[in-house]
């Protein structure tokens, strides 16, 4: 069993609201709703990732000292176990755009239970409704 490692940002608005992005179809998952990220690359810091990511999957960029961590998930899938720390973001520069997903939600924190998320996100769902 392979060990993935995915970093997830939760942006977090003046309203405290999180944006939630919807996975394309062709992926697996697809249609469910998650955080922004994805796998940090080789000789990448989980940080780099994020900045990377929401970057590419959102057009905004943001820094490290605007990232907190959150929780993490630790899920075990079929073919791999996922390992995601989740960080919580509230200041960067742009607006989202969904470049790489089919749509972009800002919710509630008590409001993502009601959109279908990776089994891996629950326990995360729950540390936001904490923190937020
Ligand atoms: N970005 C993100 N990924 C998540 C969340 N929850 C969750 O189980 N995942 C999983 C889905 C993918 O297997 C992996 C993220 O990888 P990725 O975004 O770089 O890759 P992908 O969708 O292209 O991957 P694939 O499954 O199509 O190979 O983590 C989440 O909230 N956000």
């Amino acid at each position: 069993m392979s060990l993935l490692l995915v970093v997830a940002c939760a942006l977090v608005d003046a309203d405290r609201r999180v944006l939630i992005a919807q996975r394309p179809e062709g992926k697996s998952m697809a249609g469910l709703w998650e955080f922004p990220g994805g796998k940090v690359e080789i000789g990448e810091t989980p940080e780099a990732a994020i900045i990377r990511e929401l970057e590419e999957e959102l057009g905004i960029s943001t820094k490290s000292a605007c990232l907190a961590p959150v929780s993490f998930a630790s899920h075990n899938y079929d073919n791999f176990h996922l390992l995601m720390p989740l960080y919580a973001c509230r200041k960067w520069q742009g607006t989202p755009r969904p470049k790489e997903h089919m749509a972009l939600k800002w919710v509630r924190p008590q409001g993502l239970r009601d959109y279908p998320m990776p089994p891996a996100d629950a326990p995360l769902i729950a540390a936001l409704c904490d923190l937020l």
